[in-house]
Formats: C-alpha cells, structure tokens, sequence
C-alpha cells in the first residue's frame, strides 16, 4: 500500500517558498514526483524535473517553487536553472553507470560555478534521489557511499559550506538531483547536538561522509519575518552516529521526530544565533520516506500526530534510504510566523 495524507490530493501543488498561490505567481520549477523520471526541462519559462518516486499515478504529486519576481531560465552544462531577483533553483539528472563519483564531482562543481557566476553562492537545501542506492556499484562500493564521494570531492574543492539536504533512494534509474541557492549571506546552517554533524561521520560508513547540515535557515532580504524559512534536512533514527532501533520502525520514527525537536528547539537555534520560538514555526511541507510500504500506515499515525497543524502537507514515499537499517527518515519545510519579541524559553 502506498499512502499520501489526505491533504494531498492527486496532482497537489505544494507551492514553497513564497507561500503564493501557484496559479497568480511566477514559478521558478516543478519537481514531479511521479511514475516515471527523466532529465530535467525548461517548459513555460520554468524548469521541469519528473523524478520517479511514486508506484501508481494516483499518488502523483508536484512541489511548485515560486518566484517572487521576473523569472531568467537557462542552461549550464547538464544543468537547467531558473532565478528571480534572491533565489537560483537548478536542476540535473545524471544516467546510471558503473559508478557515481565522478559525475557527481563534476555536477557538483558545475554547480558552483554556476552559482558563484550568477551571484547565487549560498546553497540552502539539496535533494538527491538515487536509483538502487543501496546496491553495490561496479567496484562494489554502494551507490549511496559512491555518491557521497564525488559530491564531497566537490565541496572540499570548492570550499563550500554544506545547506540542508535529503539524499534517498528513487524508483528509477540514475541520479536526480536539484537544488536551491540564494544572495551571499541568505543562509545560516543548523547542527543537532544529539548528533554528529554528517560531514564529520567516520569512515565505516563510507570513505568520504556526507556533505550536508542538519537544517539551514533561510533569511530573506528586506522581507518581512513571514517569508524567513527553515529547511529540515532529511532526519532519521540516528544518535551520534550510529542507527538506533535496527528493525523497529515504530522506535525509530519516534528518534527521527525528537532529533527535529532537538533541531529546531529554540535553545538550537539560538546558539546558531537565530531568534525564533517554537511556537512561531509553521511546518508548511513535510515528506516522509518509508522504506517498506507495509509501515506506511503506523508512520503516517505518528507523523500525522507530530505535524498536528492542519496547514501541513505530508507526502509519504515508499523508497529506500541512504543507510539499509534506517526504516523512516522525515524532512521539513517550516516558515516563521511574524514575531513579537524573542525570549528562550
Ligand atoms: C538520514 C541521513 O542522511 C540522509 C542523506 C543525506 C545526503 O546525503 O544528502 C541528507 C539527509 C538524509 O536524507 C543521516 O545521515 O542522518
């Protein structure tokens, strides 16, 4: 069985960002998660991205990014982009091969490049979606740990900081990739510290660790505290660095929701020196990643139970996840509601 919330109607458009209505503004990109995948596309002066990651068409949906302003689309290298005045969404799709790394170094850097060309050099969040991420690649490496190498090999060489980001499994084939930047100095990187930072993991999880923070929190510029967002990483049931719960899906979506607690408490981001209350987060988007779809139905109990605000949408996707003993792992898009003074509490 596969589930999508009720809120979630077929063919949803989940506008971010802006929190417009997707039909009255200027779009930036629509990420099709769907039954099928391909490269990405500019279409109707937005990029296109279709990333297989639903089993039937009924559980189709479509993440709408909004732009604020006049729209600019091109293409650098395998990459498709599109840009208002403060943000760059950018797209690529890399084919299965013998190996990742070295296409991923080589997307990676184009990114950058791209990004410091355009005037976009601070990255906030990163999706990565994997056909058979678990499986070994030709030299035996797992795909997911492959990956990992060649993005780090691109950060490192770039001497770029990490933003928020999910890295999953797909229904498809390759490496579907797509990302958002904005103005030097839009993004602050958020660390739990009930958890190694992902990038310092060691190296029995893989030669290279992940390059990716906990969360990133966006700053918008000259705009009112409404529009500031916070992007939640992909979070799963691991403390330190090491998976709790192997086998127990129930233990680890409640490790994965309380890592997010621990995240956004107001105390963390604090001492990241970002002012918000708790009370003043808005969870706008939420998608769950399950890998047996016979837990759909107990996750979706918990989460529903979590995400209790009825503006929330949650999306549930019967894939695989970056580590085989991880079940459920849950990223979060949340926008600050206007503040009235700032105390932690
Ligand atoms: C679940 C974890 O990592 C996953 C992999 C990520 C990546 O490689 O970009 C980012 C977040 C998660 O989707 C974790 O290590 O805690």
């Amino acid at each position: 069985m596969f589930h999508i919330s009720d809120r979630m109607t077929d063919t949803t458009v989940a506008s971010l960002l802006e929190g417009r209505d997707a039909a009255g503004a200027g779009v930036l990109a629509n990420v099709r998660f769907g039954t099928y995948g391909a490269g990405p596309t500019l279409a109707g002066g937005a990029v296109e991205l279709p990333i297989h990651m639903t089993h039937g068409r009924q559980h189709e949906f479509t993440e709408t990014w909004s732009a604020a302003q006049a729209v600019t689309t091109g293409r650098y290298e395998e990459l498709v982009y599109a840009h208002d005045d403060e943000r760059l969404f950018c797209a690529g799709y890399i084919p299965a091969s013998g190996g990742y790394a070295r296409d991923a170094e080589r997307a990676y850097s184009h990114i950058f490049e791209l990004t410091d060309q355009l005037g976009f050099p601070d990255l906030f969040r990163m999706w990565n979606y994997l056909g058979s991420i678990n499986d070994p690649n030709e030299s035996g490496m797992e795909t997911y740990r492959d990956f990992c190498v060649g993005r780090a090999e691109a950060f490192a060489f770039h001497g770029k900081d990490m933003p928020a980001a999910t890295g999953a499994g797909s229904l498809g084939d390759g490496l579907s990739f797509y990302l958002l930047s904005g103005r030097m100095g839009s993004a602050t990187h958020i660390e739990n510290p009930h958890q190694v930072p992902a990038y310092r993991y060691p190296v029995r999880y893989g030669p290279k660790a992940p390059s990716f923070a906990r969360a990133t929190y966006l700053a918008q510029a000259g705009g009112n505290g409404e529009s500031q967002r916070l992007f939640i990483s992909g979070t799963a049931s691991i403390i330190g660095h090491e998976t709790q719960h192997v086998g127990d899906v129930e233990a680890q979506c409640y490790v994965a929701l309380s890592n997010i607690d621990q995240l956004i408490s107001a105390a963390n981001l604090e001492r990241h020196d970002v002012r918000i209350k708790r009370d003043d987060l808005r969870f706008d988007a939420v998608k769950v990643y399950v890998r047996r779809s016979t837990d759909i139905p107990l996750v979706a109990s918990r989460c529903a139970r979590y995400f209790d605000d009825r503006e929330t949408s949650i999306a549930y996707l019967n894939v695989d996840i970056c580590r085989s003993d991880l079940l459920v792992e849950i990223e979060a898009i949340a926008s600050v509601r206007a503040q009235q003074g700032y105390t932690v509490e």
